[in-house]
């Protein structure tokens, strides 16, 4: 969806502090697959908290192409009435995943055992995206994917008609190209193995697991070993979604850097698959707080305190860290701008193939506002500029990318001059209440002419 409208420009600039306690919405990762699971189980699932962003309402409709009900009961109140495994119908019109990575390989994944074909595009950024990731394990199951010359989208998949399992070891850590192997395996008979050499967010496993299905996880020297037993009946489940601590690292980062911030972000999810970024942020030395940590719905969870941070150090992030942040290294480097000191970021080649190529985007936005950058194929650096601080004054592009938009819009709180973004239309997808929430903590964001 985002790309279709008109652009949103939109300038940051310095005001006062920012100050309070920042309601973020639920997980996006975990609303999509909560929808997807509840489409294949048999019976009723109810789900509050979901994001209700736009990849994840694409989601929504493609569950209801595939056959499942799938109804808003109330604000992050859903209803999904699922077909089972197996279940799927094959959708009349092409399915479109809008900007959404998440949705389209998931989806290919849960339909790709089912004798049944799909057509499936999104916008212009989803259609430059690697697909082949996902296609090649689905044609060990037997599926056939036929898509534009490197594996673009639009691309039809025909499903197996005569699905067998699959043992695959992913060539790249990906979450979505594990859990797009595990939803495949659903309907295969036998048992489907996954293995991944670095441990990526793990709330397929988790949620598989919530729903019925037999998933276990051995640590070895191949590395984690996902094993999923196929064929299982998942039964509707209730699913309160946690808070997104993706969507919680913006007002996070932008407090460190505002000069006399204090900011509240209760009740955010730091599953060790997700909170790379927060660990980061501290050895870096931001004053930053996990207030009243506990458990909710098997999930570490916390309040997190974000305090403004002006003697914060560049490190170097261990490569090893980096699927467990991979969607927050763009806000990362705006704080490194305000560190003193070079941060070094290596083992991020998939920032490169992400909505955008998050290194260049970042790099070519962070130099126009006055930041060194260097970069590799899969490693970049920012000389932070600690006390000197940063210029800014510049339009920086977003290029149909949510987080590329936020994290500039971030740093044009702290910059000398505002920083302006051509489009922040594509927030919408992950954080569709970015704009008055960072309002409510006293951010300046305003709406300029195209
Ligand atoms: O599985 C998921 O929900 C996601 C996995 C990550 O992508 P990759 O699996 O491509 O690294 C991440 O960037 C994306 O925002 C959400
Ligand atoms: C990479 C992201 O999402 P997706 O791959 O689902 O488009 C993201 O949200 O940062």
């Amino acid at each position: 969806m985002s790309g279709h409208g008109e652009p949103v420009p939109m300038v940051a600039r310095k005001g006062g502090r920012l100050a309070g306690v920042a309601a973020i919405p639920g997980d996006k990762s975990i609303s999509h697959r909560a929808l997807i699971l509840g489409a294949l189980s048999v019976g009723e699932t109810r789900v509050t908290g979901l994001l209700e962003g736009q990849d994840v309402l694409d989601t929504a409709k493609a569950m209801r192409a595939f056959g499942a009900e799938v109804e808003r009961t109330g604000e992050g109140a859903w209803r999904v009435h699922g077909v089972g495994v197996g279940g799927f119908a094959e959708p009349e019109q092409v399915i479109d995943c809008g900007n959404s990575g998440t949705g389209v390989r998931l989806i290919m994944g849960a339909m790709a055992t089912s004798p049944i074909a799909a057509t499936f595009t999104g916008d212009a950024s989803l259609n430059g995206r690697p697909m082949a990731r996902v296609t090649d394990p689905l044609a060990l199951f037997g599926a056939r994917a036929f898509g534009r010359a490197g594996g673009r989208l639009p691309m039809t998949i025909l499903g197996a008609e005569d699905p067998v399992p699959v043992r695959y070891a992913t060539p790249m850590p990906s979450a979505q190209v594990k859990s797009a192997v595990l939803l495949a395996g659903l309907n295969a008979p036998g048992e489907t193995v996954v293995i991944e050499r670095e441990a990526t967010r793990d709330h397929s496993e988790r949620m598989l697991r919530g729903f019925g299905a037999e998933v276990t996880t051995e640590v070895t020297s191949e590395g984690r070993v996902i094993v999923l037993k196929g064929q299982p009946e998942l039964r509707g489940q209730v699913v309160d979604v946690p808070r997104d601590p993706s969507s919680a690292a913006f007002p996070v980062c932008a407090a460190l850097i505002v000069e006399g911030s204090e900011v509240l972000v209760p009740n955010i999810g730091l599953n060790p698959t997700r909170a790379g970024l927060y660990e980061t942020l501290r050895e870096m030395g931001a004053d930053l707080t996990y207030e009243n940590p506990r458990e909710e719905g098997g999930e570490p969870v916390a309040d997190l305190r974000a305090r403004f941070s002006p003697n914060m150090k560049g490190i170097e992030v261990p490569a090893e860290r980096a699927a467990s942040m991979i969607d927050e290294y763009p806000v990362l480097s705006v704080v490194a701008a305000f560190a003193e000191g070079r941060t070094e970021m290596p083992g991020v080649k998939e920032l490169r193939v992400k909505e955008s190529d998050r290194i260049d985007a970042m790099a070519v936005g962070l130099r126009a506002c006055g930041v060194e950058v260097d970069e590799g194929e899969d490693w970049w650096a920012v000389e932070g500029r600690g006390p000197a601080g940063v210029a800014g004054g510049a339009t920086v592009e977003s290029r149909l990318d949510h987080r590329i938009a936020m994290a500039f819009l971030c740093l044009g709180l702290a910059t000398e001059a505002p920083v302006t973004v051509d489009d922040a239309g594509p927030i919408v997808t992950s954080f569709p209440i970015f704009e008055p929430l960072m309002r409510d903590l006293g951010a300046s964001l305003t709406r300029a002419e195209g």
